[in-house]
């Protein structure tokens, strides 16, 4: 079983204190949402544990007790400005470049496409990223990041620009993945439903500390959401057992 440990991480820009004093503990298996308000440091959060950088503090990955490096970690960053003319497939396949040599082998390119039939992206195989849509766009690197079969998956506002099927899609995809290859999965995400639905815990960021890390049905409560993000919210169960929320007004 993987394990993730992070311990007293702290981490500032310039000065400015961001994070103080993180600890939380992941387990194999296990999806857990990052939420909180903007600028909480959820983003500094996983660029950290993805050492993409400089913190103070410990971030251990560990599988049956042997110490792990960062190559076993996949990062979808939020979605940025691309310019590269690569193609879907070829910006897919640099999601193996820690394996790659000067020959692709027909095993990687085997991968390549199984990602791209999983993700229903055959269509768009050929295509330049650079010309897709947002939403696409965040599919093809959510492939990226699934290529290399990470054994920690940092997933940064993965559905931000998903319509609602592929915000399904996307999140039942990283919950099978999570599940079958036992890995772990850490999201930021701003809609608390989604997070309810597909995460095993949530961990809310405030004040630059971990405010609650838990179940979502023991965090899912007006008066932890409320004061967080200065609102006045109803939070039902519906029909289906689904937990939604209804934000009344900003406080
Ligand atoms: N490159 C940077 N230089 C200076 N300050 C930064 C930089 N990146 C982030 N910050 C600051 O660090 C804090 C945390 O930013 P971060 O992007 O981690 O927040 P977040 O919780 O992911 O926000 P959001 O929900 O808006 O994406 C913010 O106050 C932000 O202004």
């Amino acid at each position: 079983m993987a394990t993730l440990q992070i311990d007293s991480l702290s981490c500032a820009y310039k000065g400015k204190p961001v994070l103080n004093c993180v600890h939380a503990e992941f387990s194999s298996g296990r999806l857990t949402a990052i939420l909180g308000r903007n600028g909480a440091g959820k983003t500094t959060l996983i660029r950290c544990i993805a050492g993409l950088h400089d913190y103070c503090g410990k971030v251990r990955l560990t599988d049956k007790e042997k110490v792990l490096d960062r190559s076993h970690i996949a990062y979808l960053p939020q979605l940025e400005k691309i310019t590269s003319s690569l193609t879907a497939f070829e910006t897919i396949l640099l999601g193996l470049t820690k394996q790659l040599t000067w020959k692709v082998s027909q095993e990687q390119l085997q991968k390549v496409s199984d990602v791209i039939r999983e993700l229903k992206l055959e269509a768009l195989a050929d295509t330049p990223v650079k010309s897709l849509s947002g939403g696409q766009k965040q599919l093809v690197f959510l492939a990226q990041a699934f290529v290399s079969e990470p054994k920690i998956l940092l997933l940064d506002e993965p559905t931000s620009a998903l319509d609602i099927r592929h915000q399904l899609v996307v999140m039942d995809t990283v919950a099978k993945y999570c599940k079958e290859k036992d890995a772990i999965a850490l999201f930021v995400i701003h809609d608390l439903m989604l997070a309810s639905r597909y995460s095993d815990s949530i961990l809310f960021l405030h004040d630059g500390k971990v405010h609650a890390l838990d179940r979502p049905e023991n965090v899912l409560h007006s008066s932890v959401i409320d004061p967080i993000y200065q609102i006045e919210s109803l939070i039902e169960k519906n029909s289906l057992g689904l937990t939604t929320l209804t934000p009344i007004r900003p406080l």
